[in-house]
């Protein structure tokens, strides 16, 4: 199924925008499954079991993963998801961006090996790296454009110039995208929650194109003004994505319980504020 049908889908039948991020820190896992030989994938799992029903996708982070050489554990835990909550479109988070014959292995990487539903992209090496990943018809690209870090300003707000003869780089990537990378239709764009103007700036300029929203929970974007500048005009349009905040609401024998009790409560916040 292609991944906007299968992310509409989600949006409606779950009536939710909430992403869960899946970021296993080995720093911060529950006491009794640390030092286990698959606690990262056992983590994750739990994790994915207690809120599939909250969610309108998942985003691991692939770091998370290398770093501790759990990649075995990833494929793991994606296919467990494919299997068990085949609804639910997974985001691989990898923020890949190289020329086009490194990219085609990336998206072997992503699309083959992890069987990720869509993968996040940066745009600053042009159409052709990013081209390997539209020849999977199927699969969903979404390109980092305002992100959710302070020092994301020192370029994204750079002017560029432009048809009005100023535009920030951000504006650039986000028209680019929405008129010119988009033809299959499987494009999103990045833009952080703590960033609600730019949100509201970014809508403006790309119509009801998809925008994955990290940065409300642990990095303090607020939920109102992010649902407020980012709704497409059928009111979803958004995946706003929370990782620590549900991930380690407890670092007990609970901690699913309480992730859930707080993918809830996020849900619910975002649900409140959604144009009806
Ligand atoms: O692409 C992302 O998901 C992303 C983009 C961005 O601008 N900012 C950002 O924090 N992220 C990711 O979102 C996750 C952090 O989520 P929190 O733990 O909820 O803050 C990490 O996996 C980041 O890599």
């Amino acid at each position: 199924m292609h991944f906007m049908t299968a992310l509409k889908a989600a949006w409606r039948q779950r009536d939710s925008l909430l992403c869960v991020g899946l970021d296993p820190d080995p720093a911060k896992l529950p006491a009794h499954l640390a030092g286990q030989p698959e606690a990262i994938f056992e983590f994750c799992r739990e994790i994915v079991d207690a809120t599939a029903d909250l969610a309108c996708c998942f985003k691991p982070q692939i770091a998370y993963f290398a770093a501790q050489r759990a990649e075995d554990q990833l494929e793991a835990l994606i296919e467990h998801i494919h299997r068990r909550h085949p609804e639910v479109p997974v985001i691989l988070d990898a923020k890949r961006g190289d020329i086009g014959s490194t990219a085609e292995q990336y998206a072997i990487e992503a699309f083959e090996r992890y069987g990720a539903d869509a993968i996040t992209v940066s745009p600053y090496m042009g159409r052709d790296s990013v081209e390997p990943y539209f020849a999977y018809p199927d699969k969903g690209v979404i390109l980092l454009c305002r992100t959710s870090n302070a020092g994301g300003s020192d370029l994204q707000f750079l002017d560029v110039g432009g048809p009005a003869g100023q535009e920030r780089l951000f504006e650039r990537v986000a028209r680019l995208v929405a008129e010119e990378w988009n033809t299959g239709g499987n494009c999103g764009l990045v833009v952080g929650a703590t960033f609600p103007d730019e949100i509201a700036r970014v809508r403006q300029l790309t119509g009801d194109l998809p925008l994955l929203v990290p940065g409300i929970g642990a990095q303090g974007g607020d939920i109102e003004a992010t649902v407020k500048a980012g709704c497409s005009a059928d009111g979803s349009g958004l995946m706003i994505s929370s990782s620590r905040a549900i991930l380690y609401a407890s670092r007990g024998e609970d901690f699913a319980e309480a992730a859930r009790r707080v993918a809830t409560a996020t849900r619910d916040a975002i649900n409140v504020h959604r144009p009806t």
